[in-house]
C-alpha cells in the first residue's frame, strides 16, 4: 500500500469506519445485531446476509455470468425473492455507494458488518465488485423445490453438496421466516401480513453454532425443518441429504466440519468469504483490504478565512490505549528550509521526540506528495430544490488553478449514485436509476476574494445526495486531478460561497 491509492483508501474507509465518503453511516444500522421488528426480533444483519446470498445465488459457474453484482435490486418482484427484508436492505444501502465503492461492494460489506455485529467471525474483504444495472438470471433456491434441484442450484453457484449443507447452516443461524413473507410456513395467530417471525434457532440474534446443535439434538424449531407441510422442509432435506454426515462431522483440520462451535465458525468463515467473492468471471477483485494503522485520510491545499492558503491534512492513527504519543508534522513549501521538497510535500514523526522511539511516517520513503496546480476543492451548499419529492439539492463547486497554468479551465466530472426516495416505491418493484455521470466545465469566478497566485473557478452541481466530484485541469499537456471529493462528507459544514474558505480547522488529536 502506498498513499494515495484512491480505491483502496475509499474501500478501507467505508469498511473499517462503517461510513461512506458521502457521509452515510450504513454499518451503524446493524449495531448490536439490532432488529427492525422488535427488540428480540430477526436482526437487520439477517436481512443483509440473505440479500447477499440471493444476489450471489444467480451466479453460473459454467459460463461465469452473474454473482454478487447488485442485480438483486432489480429482481425483487420475482417469487424467488419474496421478503420484506430485501426492500429494507436496499433503503439501508441506498446512498452509500460511490464511484470507488460499488453497490455490490456495499452488499458484501453488509455481510461483514452484519455477521460481526451478531458476534460472528471477522471476514476478509476484497473490493472491486462491478454493479449490474438490470436484472440477471433466475436461480435463488426456494423451499418447495426438491433436493436434486437444490443440489443443482448450489453446483451452479460453485458449491458441492457438502458445502451446500454447511452454507445453509451458516446462513440460517440468524433471523428466521416471517409470516408476512411465507404464511404457508409460518402461520400467524394475529392474522395475515404479520411481522411475526419464527427463528431458525433459539438464538436468532447470535451468529453461532446453535442452528447445528439444536438440529442434532432434535430440539430445533427451525421452520424449514419442522413445518407440517413436508414439501417445504428445505433445511431438513438439505441437512439430512447425506445422512447427516456433514452436520455431525467433527474434523478439526478440515473446513467442512460443523459439529463444534469452533469448527462451525471456521467453516462458515471460509464459506461466507467465498459467498461474497463469488462475482462474474470478468470481475477482478482487489487484494484484501486491511486496516491501515496510519492513514492520511484527506490532504489538500485549501483556503481559510477568505484568503489564506493552507495545507490541511487529516490523519487517522492507531496506537495502544493509554499511551501518549506526539505527532509532529513536517512540510515543505516553495520557501523556507525544506523548499527543495525532496522528502515529499509533508511527512510525520510519531512518538516522543525526546526519546529515541520516533517512527517516521513518510509514505514508505516516498513522502506524501501533493500537486499545487489545482487546489482548494470546496463544495458550498446552495439550496434544496423542489416542493415535493424527489428533492434535489444545489451546490457550488469551487477550485483554484495556479496562475500561469496554460491550457484549459478546469472541469468537474460529477457522478451521482443516489437512489432517490421516490424510486424506492415497489410498484411492482423499485426502479433504481443507474448512476448519473456528467462533465461540467467550470467558469471563471472573479467575485471570490483574491488568493495570491491562484485564479478561482466555480460551477453549479445539482443532484441527490451520493455525489462524488473529480476535478481536473490540463497544464501544458500535463493532466492534474483532485479526485473523489464529496458534496456531503461533513467537512465543509457551514461553508457557503459568501464566506469563502473553511472557517475553523479541526486540529485536535
Ligand atoms: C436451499 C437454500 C435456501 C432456501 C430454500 C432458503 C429459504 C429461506 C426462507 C424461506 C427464508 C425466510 C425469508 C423471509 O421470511 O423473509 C430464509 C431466510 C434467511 N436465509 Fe435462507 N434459504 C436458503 C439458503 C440460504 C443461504 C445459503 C443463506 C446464507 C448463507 C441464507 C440466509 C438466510 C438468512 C440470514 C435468512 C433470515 C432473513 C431474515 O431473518 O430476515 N439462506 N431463507
Amino acid at each position: 500500500y502506498q498513499w494515495p491509492s484512491p480505491q483502496y483508501d475509499a474501500l478501507e474507509l467505508t469498511l473499517y469506519e462503517g461510513q461512506s465518503p458521502t457521509g452515510q453511516i450504513p454499518a451503524d444500522v446493524t449495531e448490536e445485531c439490532g432488529s427492525r421488528v422488535s427488540q428480540d426480533g430477526p436482526p437487520i444483519a439477517a436481512e443483509w446476509l440473505r440479500l447477499a446470498y440471493s444476489d450471489m445465488a444467480t451466479h453460473n459457474a459454467t459460463d461465469g455470468i452473474g454473482g454478487l453484482d447488485a442485480s438483486i435490486f432489480y429482481e425483487f418482484s420475482r417469487p424467488e425473492n419474496v421478503g420484506a427484508g430485501n426492500l429494507d436492505t436496499l433503503i439501508d444501502f441506498a446512498n452509500s455507494p460511490t464511484t470507488l465503492v460499488s453497490r455490490a461492494d456495499i452488499i458484501a460489506m453488509g455481510v461483514i458488518w452484519g455477521v460481526a455485529s451478531c458476534g460472528g467471525p471477522p471476514l476478509a474483504f476484497r473490493g472491486g465488485r462491478v454493479d449490474a444495472f438490470e436484472a440477471g438470471r433466475f436461480g435463488v433456491p426456494q423451499p418447495q423445490e426438491d433436493l436434486q434441484t437444490h443440489i443443482e442450484e448450489f453446483k451452479l453457484q460453485g458449491f458441492t453438496q457438502t458445502e451446500m449443507i454447511s452454507l445453509v447452516a451458516c446462513g440460517h443461524t440468524i433471523g428466521g421466516v416471517r409470516n408476512m413473507d411465507f404464511p404457508n410456513i409460518v402461520p400467524s395467530p394475529d392474522g395475515p401480513n404479520s411481522t411475526l417471525a419464527d427463528g431458525f434457532d433459539s438464538t436468532i440474534q447470535k451468529y453461532d453454532f446453535t442452528i447445528v446443535s439444536e438440529y442434532l439434538a432434535g430440539t430445533t424449531q427451525d421452520p424449514l425443518v419442522v413445518v407440517p407441510n413436508v414439501t417445504l422442509r428445505s433445511d431438513l432435506k438439505i441437512f439430512s441429504s447425506d445422512g447427516n454426515v456433514t452436520m455431525k462431522r467433527y474434523r478439526f483440520h478440515t473446513y467442512e466440519s460443523m459439529n463444534s462451535p469452533t469448527s462451525y465458525i471456521r467453516t462458515c468463515t471460509s464459506l461466507l468469504e467465498r459467498l461474497i467473492n463469488t462475482v462474474p468471471s470478468d470481475v477482478q477483485l482487489t487484494e484484501e483490504i486491511v486496516f491501515l494503522p496510519f492513514k492520511v485520510r484527506r490532504a489538500e491545499i485549501t483556503v481559510i478565512n477568505d484568503n489564506q492558503l493552507i495545507l490541511h491534512v487529516d490523519v487517522r492513527i492507531q496506537w495502544p490505549a493509554g499511551i501518549v504519543q506526539n505527532i509532529t508534522m513536517f512540510w515543505c513549501d516553495r520557501r523556507g528550509p525544506s523548499a527543495n521538497c525532496a522528502d515529499g510535500t509533508f511527512w510525520f514523526e510519531l512518538g516522543d521526540p525526546a526519546s529515541r522511539d520516533v517512527v517516521v511516517e513518510d509514505n514508505g520513503g516516498a513522502g506524501f506528495v501533493l500537486q499545487d496546480t489545482l487546489i482548494a476543492p470546496h463544495v458550498a451548499f446552495v439550496a434544496g430544490i423542489g416542493a415535493a419529492p424527489p428533492f434535489q439539492f444545489e451546490w457550488t463547486a469551487i477550485a483554484g488553478v495556479l496562475d500561469g497554468t496554460a491550457d484549459t479551465v478546469p472541469q468537474v466530472r460529477m457522478t451521482d449514485m443516489s437512489v432517490p426516495f421516490t424510486s424506492l416505491v415497489p410498484a411492482p418493484a423499485p426502479a433504481i436509476p443507474p448512476p448519473v455521470n456528467r462533465t461540467l466545465t467550470m467558469t471563471l469566478n472573479t467575485s471570490l476574494p483574491a488568493v495570491p497566485g491562484y485564479t478561482f473557478y466555480t460551477t453549479p452541481i445539482i443532484g441527490f445526495e451520493s455525489i462524488m466530484l473529480d476535478f481536473a485541469v490540463e497544464n501544458g499537456g500535463v493532466h492534474f486531478e483532485l479526485n473523489f471529493q464529496s458534496v456531503n462528507d461533513g467537512a465543509d459544514e457551514d461553508f457557503t460561497l459568501s464566506t469563502f474558505g473553511k472557517k475553523a480547522l479541526p486540529h485536535n488529536i
